[in-house]
């Protein structure tokens, strides 16, 4: 069976990616901070597919290339990287920011998704044609929007990462996809305003946001598609979410 390794696997899009990979019989790594969840998941799944758990802090470059370094024989033929585990901070204004939020982000959501891609570029490569990186990227490396300051900047680190993969990949059979989601119901608004669960639910009130459920069947799409195609970039946005107009400072 294929094998996926799944960043941020104890909540939103990772999880239920894990499930949709899962009923189509892949094997699993699944990695994230929280081991209780991890378990749990593993619980869940692990009577139907083989599952490997890995509590790993994608900001540790070391502990990440110890971890694919030791990985099980069993495990090493992986198919499918999703560079999933990522944060925002801050919704504030950048000029009302902790600093220390904002390495947070850049530590995580930069230096984290090219810990573990290093780490698993010779793994990848070995398993060659059929075999891709998919990045969740974000509507906000695109868009600007007030309060997106160094969050949208690392998501646009993301995509040019990707597409700079891709040229040094050729030959290799491996692919690269940046999905860019929209507004999303998963815990990232909890996490954004560090535990504010009124806040998270006011921003999800009254409209229709995406579904982890959503995202992971795109990942999934991309993931089985024909060893030829390479989708480079994919962004969905809730059909209830567009653009502002520019916004002007008068007199
Ligand atoms: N929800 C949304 O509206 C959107 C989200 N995104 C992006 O999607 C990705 C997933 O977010 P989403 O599912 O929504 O949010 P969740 O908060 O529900 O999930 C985030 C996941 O990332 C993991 N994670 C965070 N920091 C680290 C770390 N240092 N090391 C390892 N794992 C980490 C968390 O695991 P743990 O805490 O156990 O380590 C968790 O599993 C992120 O990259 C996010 O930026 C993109 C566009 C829209
Ligand atoms: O990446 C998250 C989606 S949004 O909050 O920037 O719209």
């Amino acid at each position: 069976m294929p094998i996926a390794m799944i960043t941020g696997a104890t909540s939103g899009f990772g999880r239920a990616a894990a499930r949709r990979f899962a009923a189509d019989d892949w094997s699993l790594i699944l990695t994230g901070r929280r081991s209780e969840r991890l378990e749990a998941l593993k619980k869940e799944l692990g009577d139907s597919v083989e599952v490997l758990t890995l509590t790993l802090d994608v900001r540790d470059a070391e502990a990440v290339a110890r971890a694919v370094d030791e990985l099980p024989e069993a495990f090493r033929e992986v198919t499918c990287l999703v560079n999933n585990a990522g944060l925002a901070l801050a919704p504030q204004p950048a000029q009302q920011v902790d600093l220390a939020d904002w390495h947070t982000m850049i530590d995580t959501n930069v230096t984290g998704l090219v810990n573990v891609t290093h780490a698993m570029l010779p793994l990848l490569i070995a398993t060659g044609s059929g075999a891709s990186i998919i990045n969740i990227g974000s509507v906000a490396g695109s868009w600007p929007y007030p309060g997106g300051h160094v969050y949208g900047a690392t998501k646009a680190f993301v995509e040019q990462f990707g597409y700079n993969l891709r040229c040094d990949l050729k030959g290799t059979g491996v692919r690269v996809t940046d999905i860019s989601p929209g507004m999303a119901e998963t815990e990232f608004t909890l996490v954004r305003t560090k535990g504010d669960q009124a806040a998270s639910d006011d921003l999800y009130r009254g409209t229709t946001p995406l579904e982890a459920e959503d995202i992971a069947e795109q990942i999934f799409h991309v993931a089985t598609l024909p060893a030829h195609i390479n989708i480079n970039r994919l962004e969905v946005m809730p059909t209830r979410q567009t653009w502002s107009p520019f916004t002007i400072d008068r007199d």
